[in-house]
């Protein structure tokens, strides 16, 4: 029986049959772990239209086109074009695109799309963001570093709480899925990584929501008066409000709870 695709010696083979380094700038750590990729496309539960960002040698794509839904990937590193012209050759429910995925007309995607994808780590925050703000996807579900993870799950008041917290609770519900050892890949990254899985409500938040917690959140240590005072707000109307809704002055803004930040949201307006 042939070896697979996810296989570290086809991997290896594939690599310098084609003379392709994996490169750090372009967060290129493939995944040589059939159990963990399977894993990924169970969480994920491919429907509609599959988005994957970053289909490097196509092992996750091949997982995804099995599902025979319509796979659209995005790819921006060129060398890979003759590699994916191999490994996908014969899929007609794949598309590949060339470019940066944080170009992509992310608002145009069909309604209730799916991301499943292993994340280049460098532009996993503004990827997600952009998913998340679109409003047509259903779920994400997504391989990240595991600190990136904590931070998307973390209730307010935590240590890993802060905006990218805040974004990804008032667009859906966030959970871990599975720690997945840097052995999984090659080459290894530095840290350990995490699946992901977002289910999103397909609801977009008031922009200047979003904002107010974005500028309420900026700076850890600084209380919520101070941030929202750099932020612009006049300082006679933030302790006006803030003693309207019995908050206190002092609080740092991690430990506001969602219904404080929606008072305040509009209290300011
Ligand atoms: C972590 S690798 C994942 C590769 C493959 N899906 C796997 O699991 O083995 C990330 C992939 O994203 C690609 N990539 C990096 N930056 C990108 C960008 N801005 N737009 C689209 N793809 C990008 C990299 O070239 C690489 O193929």
């Amino acid at each position: 029986m042939e070896a697979p695709l996810y296989s570290p010696k086809v991997v290896h083979d594939l690599l310098e049959r084609y003379g392709m380094r994996p490169t750090k700038a372009f967060g290129q750590n493939f995944l040589i772990d059939g159990n963990i990729l399977r894993m990924i496309v169970q969480a994920g539960e491919p429907a509609g239209t599959v988005f994957e960002v970053g289909p490097g040698l196509g092992v996750l794509t091949r997982e995804l086109a099995a599902s025979g839904l319509k796979v659209i990937t995005l790819e921006k590193d060129e060398r890979l074009r003759p590699v994916l012209e191999e490994t996908l050759a014969g899929l007609e429910n794949v598309q590949v695109v060339w470019g940066d995925a944080l170009e992509y007309p992310w608002q145009d995607v069909p309604e209730g799309s799916v991301l499943i994808a292993n994340l280049p780590y460098y532009i996993s925050t503004a990827i997600l963001t952009r998913i998340f703000e679109s409003g047509r996807f259903k779920r994400a579900t997504f391989l990240v570093q595991k600190e990136v993870a904590q931070r998307l799950v973390a209730p307010p008041g935590t240590d890993q709480y802060g905006f990218l917290s805040a974004l990804t609770a008032l667009h859906g519900k966030a959970r871990i899925v599975k720690d997945v050892p840097k052995g999984a890949f090659y080459p290894a990254p530095d840290v350990t990584s995490s699946v992901v899985r977002v289910d999103l409500s397909g609801q977009k938040p008031p922009r200047s929501l979003l904002r107010l917690l974005e500028a309420g959140l900026a700076h850890r240590r600084k209380t919520l008066r101070n941030n929202l005072q750099s932020a612009g707000y006049p300082v006679q109307k933030i302790d006006e409000v803030l003693a309207a809704l019995g908050i206190s002055p002092t609080i740092r803004a991690e430990a506001l709870s969602y219904a404080h930040w929606q008072g305040l949201h509009e209290a300011l307006a």
